[in-house]
């Protein structure tokens, strides 16, 4: 049966919805690997807290056609992007795997969508942190990082025992020069998406030695002068629990990012240093119910037989979707037929 769609609900929604300032989560993905379970796991936290705003996934062209799939399935919308690779280089990145983290910056080219969030795909939300959309325009947003993990042996930060999330406990020597800037994780930020700032991040990379945080140490030098830092509650890096236990209070923890080593929840063992922590075992148990609770999967309400509403005319994913947004090619995956 035909879908009964109501052409003047759906013109006024069309315009409706190209009028309205167009705000998307977005997320990255690379490989044929498990990380997809984290992308799922961010759909459905995203779901579970009723955010007003969709999760695009950036995929790189070595994330299978299955992977994609599952993701439209529960309603991502997935844009192909081409990898960014750093200017040829001998530098050792902290984990060898970072070198495809420099994709990430094809995220500023998604300009239809006038602010974003960037959220890693080892990130679960959960509570809604909508809000974030409305931090004045300007600026880049995200949480402080911590230098004490041993991914950070090879600063001078990490050999003087100086970290920036207790700066008095140990003073900046005068000898080492200016106290470094305040550096952010780039697992979490709010961005406006802008060609003109795309086209010189790639720019500028081409001419920027790598360094061992890869695309976050970019990141940081690029918009060291617009940072502006937001509370650990958006973004709890995990290693902060032993090592700054006094920066947080969990029970106020908005969203948690799975980045210490082992911490990963689909890969989790607690065999690592930290691992059998108890608030690591609970907030891994936090992820897997999210993960396994189907009441969280995408429900497609734009079935043959359902009328499209006029609040969200496109299904997420679709080819009309990608005409409605006339983006520059990308490769978008029909949202599937209704059975
Ligand atoms: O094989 C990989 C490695 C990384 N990523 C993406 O790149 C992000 C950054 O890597 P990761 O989170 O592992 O870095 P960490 O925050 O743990 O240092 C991940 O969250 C994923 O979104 C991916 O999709 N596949
Ligand atoms: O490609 C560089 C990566 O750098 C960051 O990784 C983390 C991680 O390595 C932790 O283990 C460290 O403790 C932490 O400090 C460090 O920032 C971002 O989370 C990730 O999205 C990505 O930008
Ligand atoms: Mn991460």
């Amino acid at each position: 049966m035909a879908p009964v769609v109501n052409s003047s609900a759906l013109t006024t929604g069309l315009v409706k919805a190209a009028s309205l300032p167009s705000r998307a989560y977005v997320t990255f993905l690379a490989g044929n690997g498990d990380y997809v379970k984290g992308v799922v796991g961010l759909a459905k936290g995203l779901r579970k807290m009723k955010s007003a705003y969709p999760l695009v996934v950036a995929c790189l062209p070595d994330v299978p056609e299955e992977h994609r799939a599952i993701l439209v399935n529960q309603g991502c919308i997935v844009r192909e992007i081409e990898p960014v690779y750093p200017p040829e280089n001998q530098t050792q990145f902290a984990m060898a795997y970072y070198v495809i983290n420099y994709s990430k910056l094809r995220i500023w080219e998604f300009v239809e969508y006038s602010k974003m969030i960037y959220l890693d795909g080892d990130i679960q939300v959960y509570e809604n942190i909508d809000h974030l959309f409305d931090l004045p325009d300007g600026y880049f947003y995200a949480v402080m990082d911590c230098f004490c993990e041993k991914t950070w042996s090879h600063t001078p930060q990490y050999k003087i025992g100086y970290c920036q999330q207790c700066p008095d406990k140990v003073q900046w020597p005068e000898e080492l020069g200016p106290k470094p800037p305040l550096y952010f994780n780039a697992g979490m930020f709010v961005f406006e998406p802008s060609l003109p700032v795309y086209d010189d991040l790639l720019s500028t990379l081409k001419i920027t030695p790598p360094t061992p945080f890869a695309e976050q140490d970019f990141l940081n030098m690029f918009f060291r002068d617009i940072y502006k830092p937001i509370p650990p509650i958006y973004n709890l890096v995990l290693a902060m629990l032993w090592r700054h236990p006094e920066n947080i209070e969990l029970e106020k923890v908005k969203v948690v990012h799975y980045c210490a080593a082992g911490s990963k929840p689909w890969r989790y063992t607690g065999k690592e240093e930290n691992m059998d922590r108890e608030d690591i075992k609970m907030l891994v148990k936090k992820w897997w119910d999210i993960y396994n609770d189907e009441s969280l999967d995408y429900k497609s309400t734009f079935t043959a037989a359902t009328p499209v509403p006029a609040s969200n005319p496109v299904a997420v994913g679709s080819e009309a979707e990608a005409k409605r947004i006339k983006v520059r090619p990308a490769r978008y995956i029909a949202a599937p037929s209704a059975a």
